[in-house]
């Protein structure tokens, strides 16, 4: 199983965001993502999720397109998919039994300590616990490919090494991470650093840009 990118780039609106990248990601291999705010990290990650315009070059997972290998790729973001309204142990019993592992649920939570917050409402937990509760949830995705955006923004010292626990056992079981992060991420991997490509004219209209006056 490998991931490898070819000339691989995403634009936002008219523009390119960073110049073309090329790499492979081996099963149980990491590459880190790196650039200044901006550079198109998080955009890349959704891309290659399915979420948003599809990018430019070529991308395979095992020879297909990630976004059409159907379970093959969990994305964690900023909003962490966490229901406000349900319990921790509803939201991830819910993911649980999405992919076929109740039986994990109750081990994931621990992990991360999360394991007396059970009862608790999602909305209710703090910024980090929050973050957390998602994390927790690779634990029951059976995934091949993760793709984790900032994953350790909010994270005490001690949930920073259940992530990195977390990471390396789905390594060791071949499977494969890409992580945008400005923070030190507690596992081995390579680097990619994201060079912002140069704006260029704007001759066409630019959706993402508000309109004079607006
Ligand atoms: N939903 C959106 N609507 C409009 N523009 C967007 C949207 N999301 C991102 N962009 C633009 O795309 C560009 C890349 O943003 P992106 O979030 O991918 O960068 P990043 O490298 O992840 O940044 P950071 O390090 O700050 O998290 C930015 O110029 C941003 O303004």
């Amino acid at each position: 199983m490998t991931l490898s990118a070819e000339d691989l780039t995403c634009r936002s609106g008219a523009d390119r965001l960073f110049a073309p990248v090329s790499f492979t990601v081996p099963a149980g291999g990491a590459l880190l993502l790196q650039g200044p705010n901006g550079a198109g990290k998080t955009t890349l990650l959704r891309a290659i999720a399915g979420l948003g315009p599809r990018p430019e070059g070529r991308i395979a997972l095992d020879g297909a397109a990630p976004w059409a290998s159907d379970g093959a790729v969990a994305l964690t973001g900023h909003l962490d998919a966490v229901k406000p309204g349900l319990t921790v142990d509803e939201n991830l019993g819910f993911w649980a039994r999405l992919h076929g592992r109740a039986d994990a649920a109750a081990g994931a939570l621990a992990a991360f300590g999360l394991g007396g917050f059970g009862e608790r409402l999602a909305g209710r937990l703090s910024a980090g616990q929050k973050r957390r509760l998602g994390l927790a949830r690779l634990a029951v995705d059976g995934a091949r490919l993760w793709l984790l955006d900032e994953p350790t923004v909010s994270l005490d010292a001690d949930s920073t090494a259940a992530l990195g626990r977390l990471i390396g056992e789905h390594l060791a079981r071949g499977g494969m991470a890409l992580i945008a992060t400005h923070l030190p991420v507690p596992v081995a991997a390579e680097t990619l650093r994201l060079q912002p490509a140069a704006a260029r004219h704007r001759t066409e209209a630019d959706p993402f840009l508000a309109e004079p006056g607006a």
